[in-house]
């Protein structure tokens, strides 16, 4: 299926150039660091000199500082770069989870991994990643098949309660106004669409092959 005509697309996966020139940037493991900034949070650096546990490192723009070793953190090659699974990260620390969410969000891309849990960013805005044809191009993946999206890891729910004839449950946490009810109203929705897949399915293939009837009660807390 030619995924990359449709017009959510672009918000759920990077292009190829794209993900060439991310990681094409210039990177050393021993001297590429991120450095604590009180308004950014994190900064790049490139450690100059150590000398005992102080660093010089350079900040960009002709700035060095002179800081200790102990609060800069490990940067992740340029590979990792926009990365869909955070869990792939060599190094899982602060600044670089914060860098790749924020990278991520830079260019709309929502949704990320972190293993199993899936970390939503609310984009104030309507994402043409709802969509009836978005929807179907999660029905029957694997998780890993696709980019990360809520209806990834509702399809997932879905299949395991037909394959498995247990319950789910789906958490869905965050601060007020993160965006909990708007994601909760997709799953929905995907649930909804995945039913009318299948009921359009026995129309097709008629009675007699007709799936085991499941039922998709939703309760939330
Ligand atoms: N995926 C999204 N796409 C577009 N807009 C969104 C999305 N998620 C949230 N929003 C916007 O953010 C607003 C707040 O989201 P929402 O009501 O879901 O937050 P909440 O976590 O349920 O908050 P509370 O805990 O206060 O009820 C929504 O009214 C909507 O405008």
């Amino acid at each position: 299926m030619d995924y990359e005509n449709d017009p959510g697309w672009q918000y759920l996966r990077r292009t190829r150039e794209q993900m060439v020139e991310d990681h094409s940037k210039p990177y050393d493991m021993k001297t590429y660091v991120w450095v604590p900034d009180e308004e950014e949070g994190y900064l790049q650096g490139v450690i100059k000199s150590t000398k005992g546990d102080d660093c010089v490192v350079a900040m960009g723009a002709g700035v060095e500082k002179t800081l200790k070793k102990d609060i800069l953190q490990e940067m992740n090659p340029p590979k990792f770069e926009k990365t869909e699974d955070m869990s792939n990260l060599t190094f899982l620390n602060d600044a670089s989870v914060l860098h790749n969410l924020r990278a991520r969000y830079g260019c709309m891309l929502i949704y990320t991994y972190s293993g199993l849990f899936c970390v939503v960013i609310n984009p104030y805005k309507r994402l043409p990643i709802y969509t009836d044809s978005v929807a179907r191009m999660f029905m029957g993946k694997r998780r890993t098949e696709m980019p990360p999206h809520l209806f990834a890891v509702s399809d997932e729910a879905y299949r395991n309660m037909l394959q498995n004839g247990e319950n789910q449950s789906m958490l869905i946490t965050g601060e007020s106004g993160a965006g909990k009810t708007e994601n909760t109203k997709k799953v929905i929705a995907y649930f909804a669409a995945v039913g009318a897949s299948q009921q359009e399915g026995h129309a097709r293939i008629g009675e007699e092959a007709k799936p085991k009837e499941k039922k998709v009660v939703c309760f939330f807390l």
